[in-house]
């Protein structure tokens, strides 16, 4: 059955609904594993979505994000601002402050946000900020107010998570190597996995993480950047196996700078919604020993998000 949006919001056309009844992984997550990158929508009728957004989803909860943690066997979860919501940050916000300090949060700002705001996000939970610079999902938004956040967040430790798409970064790299904080990647940057994975255009992402130490990267998201699939649906085993050469390259060459995350409720699929669990069952194909796993899922987020639980066992 579908799912509603509410608040007299209506779905965007072909909007796929995020799927109901995951199946459990078969891959064991280690204890402490994170969940680094995920969403809440609304729900719409509590926090309506922003007058500037791009898609309208169906509603996702918070309780229904923790009880999806719980059901694949994440500790923890970091809560991505989605662009529906713009800069408004007030369902992150309450999500951050059902958790019982289970998740932290990146958040959406705007040059005319105030000190007092960016301390309380910061007492919730927030420790970063989101650039977007996919055109289907944002309005530009100039560099120069980008850089005067950036460097408004940087004394509070928060860092610069960035979306783009793998044709744009020659055009962002002088601005992104000019970010004064970690800057982390979303979704690899997004390669086109119908080119080679030792071609020109993976390689400058590569190098933009072998020449600057403070760039990470989320290798999440194989269902939006497969082109051969087959989908993780109905027990599939094999899914997406065309991302799996490109995510293992960053896993492999750059194992203490690396994320991983659901991205439930997954949105604005076109072609099929994942089964969140057959998800899951894709870690050990890109993170192929427990010691990478390790790092993926719990020793790099936590330092990271959670830095005060370190107690010096972790690298
Ligand atoms: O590719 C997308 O459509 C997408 C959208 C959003 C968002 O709307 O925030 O977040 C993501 O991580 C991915």
């Amino acid at each position: 059955m579908s799912k509603p949006t509410s608040g007299g919001f209506e779905k965007t056309p072909g909007w796929l609904d995020w799927y109901a009844g995951p199946s459990k992984p078969q891959f064991q997550l280690p204890p402490g594993s994170v969940d680094a990158h995920c969403h809440v929508f609304g729900p719409g009728a509590q926090f309506p979505y922003a007058p500037e957004r791009k898609y309208t989803p169906c509603d996702a909860s918070w309780e229904q994000l923790f009880a999806l943690r719980n059901h694949l066997g994440f500790d923890k979860n970091v809560i991505v601002q989605a662009t529906c919501h713009g800069a408004d940050n007030r369902a992150l916000v309450d999500a951050l402050q059902h958790a019982n300090g289970r998740a932290r949060g990146v958040a959406t700002v705007k040059r005319s946000v105030s000190d007092q705001d960016l301390q309380a996000m910061h007492a919730a939970g927030v420790r970063g900020v989101r650039f977007n610079f996919v055109k289907r999902l944002v309005d530009f938004t100039p560099k120069d107010e980008l850089l005067e956040i950036a460097g408004r967040i940087a004394p509070l430790g928060w860092h610069v998570v960035i979306y783009f798409e793998a044709v744009d970064l020659p055009e962002l790299w002088d601005f992104f190597t000019s970010l004064p904080t970690t800057v982390v990647v979303d979704h690899m940057g997004r390669p086109d996995v119908k080119k080679p994975v030792d071609g020109p255009e993976f390689e400058l992402f590569l190098k933009f993480m072998r020449e600057h130490e403070n760039v990470w990267s989320k290798v999440s998201c194989p269902e939006r950047l497969s082109v051969s699939g087959p989908p993780a649906l109905d027990g599939e085993r094999k899914a997406y196996r065309d991302v799996v050469p490109f995510a293992r390259k960053v896993v492999e060459t750059f194992p203490d700078r690396v994320l991983w995350g659901t991205d439930w409720p997954h949105p604005n699929l076109k072609d099929h919604m994942p089964d969140d669990g057959l998800l899951v069952d894709f870690i050990p194909h890109i993170a192929t020993t427990p010691e990478l796993q390790r790092k993926l899922l719990v020793d790099n987020p936590t330092r990271l998000y959670w830095p005060e639980l370190l107690n010096g066992n972790l690298k």
